[in-house]
C-alpha cells in the first residue's frame, strides 16, 4: 500500500477579473497549503478496476469522487491495465472550500505515477489535473502560489509570514458552481493582490492580515448569513484578521499567539462543530 498526504488549502485573495465564454471565471488569487491534510492510500489492483472506500459516507464511492476521477484519466491517457484500489481518510471538511477533492484528485495522481511508473514530472500531473477540476494544478505542487487563469496557471511564490490559522466551518455545505454564479461582477471590491503579494515577499504579517480579501465572499454570505457569524465570532474571540476561504463556507482567521489560538478554538466550538487549529505549511512540495 503506498501512501500519499493530501493537504488543504486557504486563498489569501481571491479575485475574479472577468466572465469566460466557456462558462468559468478569469480568476487570481492567493493559495498557501495548511497542516489539515487527507490521507489517501493506494493498493495495484490486477483486475483494471478502480474502487474507492473512503472513512467518511458523504464522500462518493464512484466516479463522481475526483480521486476516481484521476485514476481514471491516468488509465486512459497512459492505457494502463492495471486497477488501483483508493482508501480515502478524510480529514478535510467537504463542500467547504479547502480544496478536499481537488487536493484528493493531485495525491492520487502523484501517488499513481509512482505505483504505475510513469515517470510523468509535477508540470505532467498538473496538466492532466486541469481536466479535473480548477484547483487541482495547484494542489499538484501544493506551498505558496498565485494562480490565474480558471486557477490552472501556477506561479510559485514565498512562504506567507508565520502564524496560527484557526479554520471553522459551519454545517453547511456550499456549490462553487452556485457561488460563482451568483457574483455580481460590477458590484465587487476587488481584493488588493499586489499589496498582498508584497506582504509576503517583506514577511510582514500586519500587511498580510489587512489585504486578505475574497470576492466571492459577500456572495456567499448572502446565501449563507451563519458565515457572517461565524466571521464576527472569530474577530470577537480575538483572532487578527479573518476571511472566507475559497467558495466557503470555511472561515479561517490568522493568529500571531498560541494561547490566543486556543482560546479562539475552544470559544468557537460553542457553536461551530468543525473547529481546527493549523499551520501554513509554506513551500512547495513540503508535504512528499
Ligand atoms: C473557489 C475555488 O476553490 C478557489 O480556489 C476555485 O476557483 C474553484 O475550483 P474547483 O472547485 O476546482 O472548480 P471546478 O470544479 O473547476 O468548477 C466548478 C464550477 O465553479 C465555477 N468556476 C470554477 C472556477 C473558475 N475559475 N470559474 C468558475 O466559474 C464553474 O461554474 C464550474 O462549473
Ligand atoms: N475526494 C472527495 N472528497 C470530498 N468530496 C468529493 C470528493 N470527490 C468528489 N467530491 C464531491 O465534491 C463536492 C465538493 O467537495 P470538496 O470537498 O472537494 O469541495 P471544496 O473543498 O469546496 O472544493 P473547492 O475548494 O476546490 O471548491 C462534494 O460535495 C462531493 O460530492
Amino acid at each position: 500500500m503506498l501512501y500519499v498526504k493530501a493537504p488543504a488549502k486557504i486563498n489569501l485573495t481571491l479575485d475574479v477579473l472577468s466572465k469566460r465564454p466557456d462558462g468559468y471565471h478569469e480568476v487570481e488569487m492567493i493559495m498557501t497549503t495548511v497542516d489539515l491534510a487527507d490521507r489517501i492510500g493506494l493498493e495495484n489492483r490486477q483486475d483494471g478496476q478502480i474502487l474507492i472506500q473512503s472513512s467518511n459516507n458523504f464522500v462518493p464511492d464512484d466516479q463522481r469522487n475526483l480521486a476516481y476521477q484521476a485514476a481514471q484519466l491516468l488509465k486512459d491517457t497512459y492505457d494502463i491495465k492495471y486497477g488501483v484500489s483508493i482508501t480515502i481518510d478524510k480529514q478535510i471538511p467537504i463542500a467547504a472550500g479547502l480544496a478536499g477533492g481537488s487536493s484528493d484528485a493531485a495525491g492520487t495522481l502523484k501517488g499513481l505515477n509512482e505505483l504505475w511508473q510513469l515517470q510523468l514530472t509535477p508540470d505532467d500531473l498538473a496538466e492532466l489535473g486541469a481536466k479535473i477540476g480548477s484547483d487541482v494544478p495547484y494542489c499538484v505542487y501544493g506551498g505558496t502560489a498565485i494562480a490565474r487563469g480558471r486557477g490552472e496557471k501556477i506561479e510559485h511564490i514565498a512562504a506567507p509570514p508565520n502564524c496560527w490559522v484557526v479554520l471553522a466551518k459551519p454545517t453547511i455545505g456550499v456549490s462553487t458552481a452556485a457561488v460563482y454564479g451568483g457574483l455580481e461582477l460590477d458590484q465587487v471590491e476587488h481584493p488588493q493582490t499586489a499589496k498582498m503579494l508584497e506582504a509576503i515577499a517583506e514577511n510582514d504579517y500586519e500587511k498580510m492580515c489587512r489585504n486578505l480579501g475574497n470576492v466571492l465572499e459577500s456572495v456567499t454570505l448572502g446565501l449563507h448569513p451563519e458565515v457572517s457569524s461565524i466571521k464576527e465570532q472569530m474577530k470577537r474571540f480575538g483572532a487578527d484578521a479573518v476571511l472566507m476561504s475559497g467558495s466557503g463556507p470555511t472561515v479561517f482567521g490568522f493568529v500571531s499567539n498560541e494561547a490566543r489560538t486556543t482560546r479562539i478554538v475552544n470559544g468557537l466550538r460553542g457553536f461551530c462543530d468543525e473547529v481546527y487549529a493549523v499551520r501554513m505549511l509554506g513551500e512547495r512540495y513540503s508535504l512528499d
